[in-house]
């Protein structure tokens, strides 16, 4: 059960976690970067004030920014004939970051403020190494006391192993610097319980102590012209961020000064609690970052000792094995109706695991000639959906 909060309990969190947070990750969408006619250089620049605000006041500031693909397309006229197909995404991207870039160097130049630009692709933050490489580098960053802003490489991403939209990136990196706050700055003045632009009874919510269902489902599959996620990738943002223990705020990017107000404690848009465990750095990367390669079906005695008894996966509880993965891979568990109950890392391959499903531990080393691991996922390498 969701605990509700009234207004005036949801202004005091507000207000404590606003005035504690240190590191703050920005995200702004294309949605309010771009106008008919260009880059929206007013928008740019209340923005850079408002960033150059939060940095002089000794906070670390991280700024995720979207708008390459959407500045790729007014520099050259792209006018597509239907979707803009992926192929074309790219090539966009390629035009529009450098343009992108320039405008915000002389924009927080003028403010004296020294930006660096920093592009990832999805196996930047998979690979561990690379993820703990990237953490160093921003964090060399800011002793350096620049402001990193950073977009997807969407031109030598591909289509299958992308991050997708920049809510996600966003938050996968408010999550990599341990940022007590992510905000997410879009079209609307925040989350409504439906749609604004299409729902006259639309309500604004204020407070969200928790990402629920009910929460969830508040986001139909609508985004604005140049948007990719839509508020539903922003609302799984702020669930992920939730569980790394930081607080999320999604409000309107147009407003100016609303850094200032946010860090002032005004009520505007909406702002989600962090949750009171936070979930060790390392299960958030096996549940958010990885992408699983394949699922177990497992037998109910499986799923009891995963789920309520904190056990590791044994060979024996294993009825299907689906995919192809190696050992040391990310892999879903399912109950026999299809439902996710963990991710977590495989010590054997799937042809290894095809062969010892429903077999004992002490079997392992007969059946496929060697013995690594007992478990085929150790506990600590699993976290529970
Ligand atoms: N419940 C909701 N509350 C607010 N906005 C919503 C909701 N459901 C869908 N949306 C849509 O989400 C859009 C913002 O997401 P998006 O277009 O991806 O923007 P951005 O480019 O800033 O990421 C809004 O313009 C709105 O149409
Ligand atoms: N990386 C892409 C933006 C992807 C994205 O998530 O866009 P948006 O929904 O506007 O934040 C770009 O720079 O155009």
């Amino acid at each position: 059960m969701t605990r509700q909060i009234d207004q005036e309990e949801g202004l005091y969190y507000r207000q404590t976690l606003f005035d504690k947070a240190r590191r703050v990750v920005i995200k702004v969408g294309s949605a309010i970067l771009t106008t008919e006619q260009g880059m929206n250089l007013e928008v740019i620049e209340n923005l850079a004030r408002d960033i150059v605000f939060l940095h002089n006041t000794g906070r670390e500031v991280i700024l995720v920014s979207s708008g390459a693909v959407a500045a790729g397309r007014k520099k050259i006229g792209y006018v597509p004939k239907g979707e803009v197909g992926m192929r074309d995404k790219q090539a966009l991207a390629a035009i529009g970051q450098s343009v992108l870039m320039h405008i915000y160097d002389e924009t927080f130049g003028r403010h004296n403020t020294k930006i660096a630009q920093v592009l990832l692709t999805h196996s930047d933050l998979s690979r561990r190494d690379r993820y703990l490489n990237v953490r160093n580098t921003l964090n060399t960053l800011f002793e350096f006391g620049v402001v990193p802003i950073i977009n997807e490489n969407d031109t030598v991403s591909i289509e299958e192993l992308r991050f997708g939209d920049n809510d996600t990136l966003g938050a996968l990196v408010a999550n990599l610097i341990e940022a007590d706050m992510f905000i997410c700055l879009t079209d609307v003045v925040g989350l409504y319980n439906g749609n604004p632009h299409t729902d006259p009874d639309a309500r604004p919510i204020y407070t969200v102590t928790e990402v629920t269902p009910e929460i969830e489902a508040m986001a139909g599959n609508v985004k604005s012209a140049l948007g990719t996620g839509g508020m539903q990738s922003k609302i799984r943002a702020a669930k992920m961020v939730a569980e790394g223990g930081g607080c999320s705020f999604i409000g309107p990017g147009r407003m100016n000064n609303i850094l200032q107000q946010l860090f002032s404690g005004e009520m505007v848009g909406t702002f989600f609690l962090p949750k009171t465990t936070r979930m060790p750095s390392r299960k958030h990367w096996i549940s958010y970052v990885l992408k699983p390669k394949g699922r177990l079906v497992l037998d109910g005695g499986a799923c009891v000792a995963l789920t309520q008894k904190g056990k590791s996966l044994l060979p024996s509880g294993i009825l299907e094995v689906h995919g192809t993965f190696g050992a040391g891979d990310a892999v879903e568990c399912s109950d026999q109706t299809g439902c996710v109950i963990a991710v977590g890392l495989i010590n054997y391959s799937s042809s290894d695991v095809g062969k010892i499903k429903g077999r004992k531990t002490g079997e392992i080393a007969a059946i496929i000639g060697f013995k690594d691991d007992d478990e085929v996922m150790h506990r600590d390498n699993l976290v529970l959906k």
